[in-house]
């Protein structure tokens, strides 16, 4: 699916620098086709909105009725300013979903009050919202002021940002994303209970005089990647950087538009993401020092994961300068053992042998280097793996966790599952090369690995993205003849690592 299809329900905007007309701008930087049906006609500056009409319910259902035979995978609901509007929509939300079995996301920005501080809506349509469109929503985007609209509560503080979000999920979205951006603190702090899992963002506050627009293209961008299948913590890190980037490009003028600035790749521009914690977030904290050793070798290279001594004993001899050793069922004493011989036969021939998931052993062992999961990562002492000189390795799957690990300055990111794999249940959390491309071009900083499911017969189309080192288990571990693979895997990889 290269532009999924993407409709807009919304209002226009003469201004266009929000409604319809900056959703269709959005939809297009994240390459996404958009379709739009317009719930009324405003007469409006950034500043001040003069006139609203809404558009008649006939022609309301004629243009719904036109669109309903295109493929949508996805449905952006911006302004609904009259309570039988609501009523149709939700109609055709319902009926499109019985007509299909094909994913269709619902993201509804709840534009209960315009950023110029005008009444939109005819009386009852929230009611109309909360009681018939709440349950269709998959994810509901409202800012601080929306938010208390919907609950009677001001989720200032984040504990109670997430009992709000709870409240407004059990009015029926599957996902509710408080946006940060009317906070008061030097940061805005985004917060999205998407399911039952707690995903929070933060990004310095930027002073701007205009921020009119910033929720029609935060939504939009939001169902234009849920449409290209990204998760949604995905989403809304990209969504956020988004408008990072646009406010950061805002001219100083309170009649400007904010500018439409493409898809994001200026890692600076990107929030902070914190670890999952449900109440009062905080960063990770880089360790204090000089943070994590940098790798000898830059590209890493090859680097195969293997489970056993044996192995790193057949690979030595065959050039292999980075191994990882991933033992997951081995008993303490086994898994004492094995390490130890390991971390000696590395030492011995100047390999760089990384150690998965168990880091207290690898410093007391004193390894050259640990590779950590996301979940590990925020266990695990990582001020101690630093002060030991350890090398740190971190898994990350899509953007958001490529935030949190980015902050910690790592010695390599790996970004994986790039293809399906039948080492590990990686389902769910598949890359692609398009969104690898992507990883490289974004994290300049910082060595980058590819993992999962890359072979001989896939190896060019990874390394078409950029990418100068790749893990691999079943292609080196299920060869039939293993030297035979290091030396395909080698030569390709040639001229990349020195
Ligand atoms: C280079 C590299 N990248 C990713 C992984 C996966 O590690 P993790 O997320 O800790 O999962 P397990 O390997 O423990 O199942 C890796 N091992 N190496
Ligand atoms: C450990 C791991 N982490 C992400 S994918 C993966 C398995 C990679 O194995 P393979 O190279 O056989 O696909
Ligand atoms: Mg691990």
């Amino acid at each position: 699916m290269r532009r999924p299809k993407v409709l807009t329900i919304a209002g226009s905007d003469t201004s266009a620098g929000a409604g319809i007309q900056a959703d269709l701008m959005t939809l297009a930087d994240f390459n996404a086709e958009g379709k739009t049906v317009v719930t009324a006609l405003t007469a409006q500056t950034p500043n001040a909105v003069f006139a609203v009409e809404p558009v008649g319910n006939r022609i309301l259902q004629e243009q719904l009725s036109a669109v309903k035979h295109i493929a949508l995978r996805g449905i952006k609901i911006g302004l609904i300013v009259a309570p039988a509007q609501v009523a149709i929509i939700a109609n055709f939300i319902r009926q499109l979903r019985q007509k299909t079995a094909a994913e269709l996301w619902v993201v509804l920005d709840p534009v209960l009050n315009a950023s110029a501080g005008s009444q939109l809506q005819l009386p009852g349509t929230l009611e109309a919202i909360q009681s018939q469109l709440l349950p269709l929503v998959d994810v509901i985007t409202p800012n601080l002021d929306e938010a208390e609209v919907l609950t009677g509560l001001r989720p200032t503080a984040p504990n109670d940002r997430v009992q709000a979000a709870m409240q407004i999920q059990r009015m029926g979205p599957g996902s509710v994303v408080i946006k940060g951006g009317h906070d008061t603190a030097g940061h805005c702090l985004d917060y999205g209970l998407c399911g039952q899992n707690h995903y929070w963002l933060q990004s310095p506050r930027q002073a701007v005089s205009n921020s009119h627009g910033t929720g029609c293209r935060f939504s939009s961008a939001i169902a234009a990647l849920l449409a290209r299948d990204y998760p949604l913590k995905d989403a809304l890190t990209l969504a956020k950087a988004y408008i990072n980037h646009s406010l950061a490009l805002a001219k100083d003028s309170p009649e400007a538009n904010l500018p439409h600035p493409g898809w994001p790749e200026n890692i600076e521009l990107f929030p902070r993401a914190l670890p999952n914690a449900l109440q009062n977030p905080e960063p990770l904290e880089l360790p204090p020092g000089p943070g994590f050793a940098p790798c000898k070798t830059k590209p890493l290279g090859l680097y195969p994961v293997v489970d056993s001594v044996d192995w790193i004993t057949r690979l030595i001899p065959l050039a292999v300068k980075t191994l990882q050793i991933r033992l997951k069922h081995a008993g303490p004493d086994e898994l004492r053992q094995q390490l130890t011989e390991a971390i000696a036969l590395c030492r011995e021939n100047e390999v760089q042998l990384f150690i998965n998931d168990h880091w207290q052993l690898a410093i007391e062992l004193d390894a050259y280097g640990v590779h950590l999961g996301q979940e590990d990562l925020l266990k695990a002492d990582l001020s101690a793996i630093a002060r030991a000189g350890l090398r740190l390795g971190v898994s990350t799957h899509g953007e958001y966790e490529m935030m949190l690990a980015h902050s910690l300055k790592p010695s390599y990111m790996a970004f994986g599952a790039i293809f399906d794999t039948k080492t590990k249940d990686m389902s769910g959390q598949l890359q692609g090369t398009e969104r690898l491309g992507r990883y490289v071009r974004l994290i300049k900083n910082c060595p980058q690995v590819a993992i999962g499911g890359i072979n001989a017969d896939n190896l060019d189309s990874v390394l078409a993205t950029g990418i100068e080192s790749v893990a691999v288990v079943s292609a080196i571990t299920e060869a039939e003849d293993v030297r035979a693979r290091v030396k395909v895997f080698q030569s390709r990889l040639e001229g990349l690592t020195c």
